[in-house]
């Protein structure tokens, strides 16, 4: 931390005495469903079905696996695990030898700083060198491993999920942390999901930015360029993948460096200035992100889309165009929040002294960067044709996700900005898309 003026005591740590995700049952049922709708998400759209399940043998297909004594040993593969951990082992290692400048986050409640090393963006590369050191020197085969033991690895992440939200939970009772004012309710199951502590760490490595920006992140490009190498395996040749798998490809390891590369503008999202680190975060970071983002590319490895140049064409722009919007966005803010204005943008300035922007991407709506983000998703998807509904699964979660986003960051935002809020909400009426809504 770069100065001390409090340290957190019970004024500062405040009980939280309002609930989200409809408080402890809510909590409850999104850490049981999201670890059921990974795998539900690799067993229903499988090559063996073609991404259709027959929905009508579904009840009879969990009986006889949940009736099985040994159903969970189909879920363990211990050299995944092993494999698992030497990823996540070379992340820190990454991490920790890289070369990278120390970069303060924005004001803790405490009023301290603190301190992140940024080599995000080099982890990254050096993990895209040697897989595809790896394919050339070996070929495509040599890299379709997540393909073939796609549950073993989820399993892996599940577990690493719950054990760090578990010691973080365990270690958010030492003395002298800051918490997060949603994760402070004294209920376990509710404080373990949502996170009690704000910012775990362990010696200089902050739990919550590492993990969210680079295990999961990272691994979910390595898993694209696996899905990648096993349809170049099954079709002869890198030269003869789909246009449909490149454009994924592309997109999502675009989008992935784009955070990596922009690695400061993190510490002004939700997640780190509001969030604590628990199992909500842990699991979709390390599980989530990486094994259902990566639903379009597993799908195109074994249906392989032909889409022409008209197709790819128009699924371009509309990725472009979403990521222009998101990256934009996201940048205006990113300044704003470091003391910078280079358009010269409307703002209002609130009672508490903090400023809101009310012209260029955010003067549109109250989440420009939410716009985006969804246009994009939808580029993402449009590449896996129309066969199957499973793959634009990706475009319906995260609507689902960002609408619930903008409402708790509504509530969160008219708690901190009061009256001022409201005078803004008149002023940027539109929350998400200008003129719809
Ligand atoms: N791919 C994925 O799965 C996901 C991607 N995302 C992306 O992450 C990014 C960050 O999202 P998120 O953290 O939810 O939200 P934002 O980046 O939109 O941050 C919200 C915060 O910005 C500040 N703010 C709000 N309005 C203004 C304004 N007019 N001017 C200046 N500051 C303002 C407020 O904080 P304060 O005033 O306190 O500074 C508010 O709490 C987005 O691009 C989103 O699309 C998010 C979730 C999942
Ligand atoms: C279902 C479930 C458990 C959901 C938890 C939500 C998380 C999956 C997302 C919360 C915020 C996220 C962000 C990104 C990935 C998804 C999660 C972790 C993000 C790292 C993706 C890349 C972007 O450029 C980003 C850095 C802006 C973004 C930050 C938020």
């Amino acid at each position: 931390m770069s100065s001390s003026k409090k340290s957190p005591g019970s004024e500062l740590n405040p009980r939280t005495t309002s609930y989200e995700f409809l408080g402890p049952p809510g909590a409850l049922f999104v850490t049981l469903t999201v670890p059921i709708v990974i795998y539900a998400l690799y067993f229903g759209c499988s090559e063996a079905n073609g991404c259709r399940p027959d929905l009508s043998t579904i009840p009879d297909q969990v009986v006889a696996s949940v009736t099985n004594p040994n159903w969970w040993k189909s879920l363990w593969d211990t050299e995944a695990f092993l494999m698992y951990l030497a990823w996540y082992a070379f992340c820190v290692v990454a991490w920790a030898v890289l070369p990278g400048d120390r970069v303060e986050g924005t004001t803790l409640r405490t009023g301290e700083k603190k301190t992140y090393k940024i080599n995000g963006f080099a982890t990254l590369l050096l993990a895209l060198g040697l897989a595809c050191g790896t394919i050339y020197r070996y070929g495509p085969q040599s890299f379709t491993f997540f393909y073939e033991n796609w549950v073993g690895f989820v399993t892996a992440s599940i577990v690493m999920s719950v054990a760090q939200a578990l010691f973080c939970y365990a270690m958010s009772f030492q003395e002298g942390k800051l918490l997060a004012l949603g994760g402070n309710s004294g209920n376990f199951i509710y404080d373990f999901f949502i996170g009690r502590e704000l910012n775990p760490s362990i010696g200089s490595l902050d739990l919550k930015s590492f993990n969210e920006l680079r295990p999961g992140l990272i691994l979910w490009a390595l898993i694209d360029i696996s899905m990648m190498c096993e349809q170049a395996t099954r079709r002869g040749g890198v030269d003869k993948v789909t246009d449909s798998m490149w454009l994924v490809l592309a997109f999502q390891l675009w989008y992935i460096a784009d955070a990596l590369f922009n690695e400061t503008a993190i510490f002004t999202t939700m997640d780190i200035t509001t969030d604590g680190f628990g199992f909500m975060l842990a699991v979709g970071d390390l599980a989530w992100v990486p094994f259902t983002y990566s639903l379009q590319a597993r799908y195109l490895a074994f249906k392989h889309v032909e889409l022409g140049p008209v197709w790819t064409a128009t699924i371009v722009i509309v990725n472009l165009t979403g990521y222009w919007i998101f990256r934009a966005a996201n940048g205006e803010k990113n300044d704003f929040r470091n003391g910078k204005n280079p358009k010269n943008l409307k703002f209002f300035t609130t009672a508490s002294g903090s400023k809101l922007l009310t012209s260029g991407w955010w003067g549109l709506s109250r989440h420009p960067n939410y716009l985006g983000d969804l246009i994009m998703a939808v580029a993402w998807s449009l590449p896996t044709g129309f066969d199957t509904p499973i793959t634009y699964f990706y475009v319906t979660y995260f609507a689902v996700l960002l609408i619930h986003r903008q409402l708790r960051d509504d509530e969160k935002c008219h708690k901190k900005y009061g009256k001022d809020w409201e005078t803004y909400q008149k002023l940027v009426p539109f929350r998400i898309i200008p003129y719809v809504y």
